[in-house]
Parts: structure tokens; C-alpha cells; sequence
């Protein structure tokens, strides 16, 4: 399959190559001069793209000079962070707004509540986070435009994904145990496990269980597919998200390989498409029996010929795919380096993870119950956020904000989330306080605010998840299978860092679990 793609790409740029150089010839333009046009025009693109989307806004990061602003673009991804927390001291005790140069544009950040407050109050054709959110991972070349205009996979998460959650744990148990059995050999000796692929694929398999149901979520091409996808997504997707919209088309299958995907994925769920359309088409409504999963949801969804054609249908697979794997793996891993270097949370959460069990068994009580676990993976995420910025907005028209400051159309603006999290609202705020959230929630349990601490609950002092109308909706899904698997580990295993905790990678706006980070295990 492979080398039918790699053939197929290579004919491609072979006949690209010929379609140019035809036009060039039959025009009568000399290479050299087209190559120089088009780089001088990519030029006068960038600094027209600058220069009708500055703001007045302080900017961090960016060199006196000329093109120091140019120049601090490509510093973006090894220091962009330190930019952001440098802002924020800066800026936050006077509640003003930064700016921090990326190679795709500036990013102006507030660092007023009561900014962000407006920011998230204001209406999608102003501030849009769908315009955004497709931008940053050039989701109509990367997976596929219908995800920009229908945004249905949204809707199946809160409703169907929701309600099945309840039903589902018993067969997301069963796929978890059995994917972390069959990756994980650890015995009554410590062992070493490097766990970062490991854990995408027992994540991948399990979700996947529900996605598409046993076999597929255990057929290892299938998984690879669904990974391996997701991760070029978010890579490429900040690659062509660089470059101007004409080269996206032309150079998506290329640089991620698109058309292989999608035709493993035709190799693999295409027949059960078929299958299932033609049972709806013979028996409509009177088929009550119907499969209760994400390749049946899909088609549910599917409102006409278009949105029901199989490659549609296919990219909602990927979307919905890409969307919980490595969010969901990363948020796991950086609980379980926590919970690694930090032995003294073990012997309480083992307790009470034992005694909730022992009484009640895996259901969705239990996991509820366990809340000096969901205290340790929200002081997790605190720290260790998937993304340092959250609620990202593109503004679609110009806007001014109640304290003056006026955004135009096109610039995109962000809450600097990891450091709101790490800011004086709580105790020392640097220190990683495992239990805090449940302490929190204990003290208020009386005025009825305990779920205010929860694993899943947002706010502005909380942003991991984004917050208000945008905020992640498959965050109760993330964190019922977090907690299951990592109550399964601690019940069974004790867990160590022998080196100390793995240190986050900081890219760009991103924060990755050190993907060679090793863990020590051994059987209670
Ligand atoms: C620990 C795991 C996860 C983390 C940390 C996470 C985080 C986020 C964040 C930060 C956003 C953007 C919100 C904003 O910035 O305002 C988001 C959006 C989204 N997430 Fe998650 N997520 C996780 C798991 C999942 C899972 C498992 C699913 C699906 C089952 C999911 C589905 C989505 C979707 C569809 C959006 C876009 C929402 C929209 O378009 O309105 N996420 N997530």
C-alpha cells in the first residue's frame, strides 16, 4: 500500500512538475525569474499580513530592529513559552494585555479576568473559535472541510458519547485491563518500562473499543493508522496553517501521506459502512436494534447524500480519533510521572482506590467516589497542561474590548493558561500539591461548591479544557478512562521514577510528556 502512495506522490510531483514547466514554457517564463516572483510575493504577503494586523499591544520576545519581529518568529517554538511567562509577570499585575510573535502570527494574550470574561462572551462571527481551531490545524487540507462546516462530532460527544459512557464502562474496563496486560510485563520486580507508546496504544485500542467495537480495536494496522494520523495532524497542520492557502492543497498528501490513510481506513471500516447503510435504507426507523457506537453515531448524523458519503463519514472517524488519542495518552502519562515522583500520594490512593472497589466494584459511582485521584490528575493538568494556551479566538471582525484595547480583524488572541494556573489564587502555586483539589473540596463541601475542584470542571483559574461554550467536550469521556486505567495501575502496581520526574518539552505553545521518560513498576 505503501509504495502504490509513494507512486502515486511521485507521479503527482512528476506531473505537477510538467504542468509548471508547460505553462512556464508556453508563457515564456524563465524559472529563474518565476522562483524569484514567487518568493518576493511571499515577502510582500508577509509583512502585508504584519502590517494590517498590528495591534498596539506590548509585544515579548521580539528584538529591537527592523525585522527583529521577523526575526523572533522562528524563536517561537524552542522559547515561545518563556515569552509567555515572562508577559505574564510583566503584564498581569496591571491586568494589560502582550503579544508574542509565532511563526504563523502574533498571538495577543489578556491577562485580565475580566477581559477573558468578553473575550469568551462574544459572538462566534466576531470571535471565532471554530475559524481558529480549523486554522491552527489546517483541518480542511489535514482531515477534511466538512469538519469545519458541520460541526456534528461536537454534538455526538455531548449527546450520544455522554449518555453511553455510563453503559460503556464495563467494556472500556475490559479493553483497558486486557490492552495494559498484553503491553505491560511487569512482575514482582521492579521493572523499567518506557511508557509513552505503550500508553498511546492502550489508550487508542480502548477508546477505539468504543469507537468501533472488537475486532477493529484490536487490529494493530487499523491502530497504527488511527495514531500515526493523528499525531501528522497536529504536525502538519501547524506546518501548512505557515503557508499561504494555494500551496496547502498541493502539498497536504505529500507531507502526510493523506490518501493512505484514508484508504486504510476504507480497507477497514468501509465494508461495516455499507453494510450499515444498506440495513438503514431496507429497515429505517423500524431497525431498532442498532449498533450503539461512534461508525453507526456518524451515520446517524449524517443529515444528506454528502455528509453521508463514506469519505465523509471516514474523516469524522479521524477527527473524532484524533481528538481523544494523544490528548487523552499525554494527560495519563503526566499523572503517572507525578504520581512517580511523588511516593508519598501511593499508600492513600491505593486505600482508597481498594476500599472504593472492594465495595462497589468499576462502575460510574466508584470512579465519582475517588477523589484524592481526580484531585492528583487535576493538579496533573494544572502543571503539565496539553497546551499552554487555551481558548484561542480569530477575530472575524474588528473589536474593541471595554478597557480600549482594539483588535482588527484576523489577529487571534488566547488565554495564557498554564500560567494563570501556576499564578497566587491557591497556596503555592509552583509546588505540585496532589491533593489540594480534594482538601479544597472537602472545605467546601458544606456550601455546596465541592464539584467546583473536579477533574472536569473549568473556570478561569482552571483552563486546561478551554472554558464556557468551546470548553472541551470530551473531557468526562478523558477523564473516566484516565481514571479507570489509573486506578487499575495503583491498585496493582507501586510506581516509581528512579531518575526523577521526566521534564516536560516545551514546543512552541505545546507541553509534551517526555516521550523517553521511563517509569519503574512492580507488582504489590
Ligand atoms: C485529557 C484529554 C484532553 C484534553 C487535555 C483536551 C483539551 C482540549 C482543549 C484545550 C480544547 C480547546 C478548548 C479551548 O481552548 O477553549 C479541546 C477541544 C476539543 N476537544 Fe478535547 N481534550 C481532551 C480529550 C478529548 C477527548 C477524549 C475528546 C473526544 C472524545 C475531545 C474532543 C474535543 C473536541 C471535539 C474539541 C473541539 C470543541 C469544539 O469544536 O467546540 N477531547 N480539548
Amino acid at each position: 500500500m505503501d509504495a502504490v502512495i509513494d507512486n502515486d506522490t511521485s507521479l503527482r510531483y512528476g506531473g505537477l512538475k510538467m504542468a509548471v514547466e508547460e505553462v512556464l514554457l508556453k508563457r515564456q517564463v524563465n524559472p529563474g525569474v518565476a522562483i524569484g516572483g514567487l518568493v518576493l510575493w511571499m515577502f510582500v504577503w508577509v509583512a502585508w499580513k504584519s502590517y494590517s494586523l498590528r495591534v498596539k499591544v506590548d509585544a515579548v520576545g521580539v528584538s529591537p530592529g527592523l525585522f527583529g519581529g521577523w526575526r523572533a518568529m522562528f524563536g517561537f517554538f524552542p522559547r515561545g513559552n518563556d515569552w509567555i511567562a515572562e508577559g505574564y509577570k510583566k503584564f498581569s499585575p496591571t491586568g494589560k494585555w502582550f503579544q508574542i510573535p509565532s511563526v504563523a502570527r502574533y498571538m495577543i494574550l489578556p491577562t485580565s479576568p475580566k477581559i477573558l470574561e468578553e473575550m469568551m462572551a462574544e459572538a462566534e462571527n466576531i470571535l471565532s473559535f471554530n475559524e481558529a481551531l480549523a486554522d491552527k490545524l489546517a483541518i480542511e487540507w489535514t482531515i477534511h472541510p466538512c469538519i469545519k462546516h458541520d460541526r456534528s462530532h461536537v454534538k455526538l460527544i455531548q449527546t450520544k458519547l455522554s449518555q453511553r459512557l455510563t453503559t460503556i464502562l464495563p467494556e472500556v474496563m475490559d479493553e483497558l485491563v486486557l490492552a495494559w496486560e498484553e503491553n505491560a510485563n511487569v512482575g514482582k520486580e521492579w521493572t523499567k518500562v518506557q511508557i509513552s507508546d505503550m500508553m498511546l496504544q492502550i489508550v487508542a485500542r480502548t477508546t477505539n473499543r468504543m469507537f468501533v467495537g472488537v475486532p477493529l480495536c484490536r487490529n494493530q494496522e487499523y491502530l497504527d493508522n488511527v495514531i500515526q494520523y493523528a499525531g501528522k495532524v497536529m504536525m502538519m497542520g501547524s506546518i501548512l496553517d505557515c503557508l499561504p492557502r494555494i500551496f496547502r492543497g498541493p502539498l497536504t498528501n505529500p507531507l502526510m501521506k493523506k490518501s493512505y490513510h484514508y484508504a486504510i481506513m476504507r480497507k477497514h471500516v468501509g465494508h461495516i459502512l455499507r453494510e450499515r447503510k444498506e440495513k438503514m435504507r431496507e429497515l429505517g426507523e423500524e431497525w431498532k436494534d442498532r449498533p450503539d457506537d461512534l461508525i453507526q453515531w456518524v451515520l446517524d448524523f449524517a443529515v444528506d447524500e454528502k455528509a453521508s458519503s463514506e469519505e465523509e463519514l471516514i474523516a469524522r472517524l479521524l477527527m473524532m480519533n484524533f481528538v481523544s488519542i494523544h490528548t487523552t495518552s499525554e494527560a495519563i502519562l503526566q499523572t503517572l510521572y507525578d504520581i512517580g515522583s511523588h511516593p508519598e500520594l501511593q499508600p492513600p490512593l491505593h486505600a482508597e482506590i481498594t476500599e472504593i472497589l472492594s465495595k462497589d466494584g468499576m462502575c460510574k459511582q466508584s470512579l465519582t467516589k475517588m477523589k484524592k485521584l481526580d484531585s492528583v490528575i487535576r493538579e496533573s493538568q494544572r502543571l503539565s497542561p496539553i497546551t499552554t494556551v487555551t481558548m484561542v479566538r480569530k477575530a472575524m471582525a474588528p473589536h474593541t474590548f471595554s478597557d480600549g484595547t482594539h483588535i482588527p480583524a484576523g489577529a487571534w488572541m488566547g488565554a495564557p493558561a498554564a500560567e494563570i494556573q501556576r499564578s497566587n489564587f491557591i497556596p503555592n502555586p509552583t509546588v505540585f500539591d496532589g491533593f489540594r483539589w480534594e482538601r479544597m473540596g472537602v472545605e467546601n463541601q458544606s456550601s455546596g461548591k465541592a464539584g467546583k475542584y473536579a477533574a472536569v470542571t473549568t473556570s478561569f483559574d482552571h483552563l486546561v479544557w478551554g472554558h464556557g461554550k468551546y470548553a472541551c467536550p470530551g473531557r468526562f469521556f478523558a477523564t473516566t478512562v484516565e481514571k479507570i486505567l489509573l486506578s487499575h495501575i495503583i491498585e496493582r502496581f507501586e510506581v516509581r521514577c528512579p531518575e526523577g520526574r521526566p521534564k516536560n518539552k516545551l514546543f512552541g505553545m505545546a507541553c509534551i510528556a517526555d516521550p523517553k521518560g521511563v517509569i519503574e513498576l512492580k507488582m504489590r
